[in-house]
């Protein structure tokens, strides 16, 4: 049996003004370093100690993770970071207000946009202010334009089989620091979700999801920390 903890980072300051974020490096806000914090706290409460916390390539992921690591009172946890834990990329809908966004498109559309399985937002422009093509992160890496929640699980699953999997089936306890859709992606393949069944998994921001999984990696029980910030968890058969 291992135990794996899912955590998505606390409020980014684009989270606060309402911005589709996906690849940009935005910070997290004062109240985001506060939740995650307050994660740790519920991490180290719950008894968890993870051997290895694996997080995306962007600040906000990463800094929830190392501060929930030290306010869990937890050194020498190994930290591996790969830009395919990164969140979905949000295309050509990266940096807008979501709220101007719905007012022009529509609500359904939007909707589409966000939650569909595999409907993509439209790619970003080559010459876009956030373009990553010269992001020395992704240099060498064939990376995407635009991504769905399908296109992101197909580049997180491989990241999941060769480096995650390995690790939780040897018996190691893992903590992922991630994002609202790399980490949808995660559960729509744990629990054995439908393409139907994901579209109304909602995580929120740094309240981490504890779920303890037996020899074939199927969970067996699964809680957020903070139960008055919990959303809806999928059933476990
Ligand atoms: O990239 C973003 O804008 C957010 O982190 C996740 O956005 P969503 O709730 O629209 O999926």
């Amino acid at each position: 049996m291992s135990r794996l903890i899912l955590l998505r980072h606390g409020q980014s300051q684009w989270n606060l003004e309402n911005r589709f974020t996906g690849w940009v490096d935005v910070d997290l806000t004062a109240e985001g370093e506060a939740q995650a914090r307050r994660g740790g706290e519920l991490i180290a409460e719950a008894g968890f100690k993870p051997s290895v916390l694996f997080t995306s390539v962007l600040t906000r992921a990463m800094r929830t993770g190392d501060m929930a690591l030290e306010s869990a009172g937890l050194k020498d946890v190994e930290v591996i970071k790969d830009w395919r834990l990164n969140e979905r990329h949000y295309g050509g809908l990266t940096g807008l207000d979501k709220a101007e966004t719905a007012a022009k498109h529509g609500e359904d559309q939007v909707k589409v946009w966000r939650r569909s399985y595999d409907v993509p937002p439209p790619p970003l422009d080559a010459d876009s202010e956030y373009s990553f093509a010269n992001d020395p992160r992704y240099v060498g890496k064939d990376i995407p334009n635009t991504e769905s929640l399908k296109t992101t699980l197909d580049r997180v699953q491989p990241y999941w089989d060769a480096e995650i999997e390995p690790r939780l089936k040897g018996g190691e306890d893992v903590m992922i620091a991630a994002h609202g859709n790399s980490l949808r992606a995660i559960v729509k393949l744990l629990f054995g979700l439908s393409d139907e069944e994901i579209i109304d998994v909602e995580i929120p921001t740094s309240n981490p999801l504890d779920v303890e999984l037996d020899a074939n990696l199927k969970p067996v029980s699964a809680r957020y920390l903070d139960a008055s910030r919990a959303k809806p968890l999928p059933q476990i058969a």
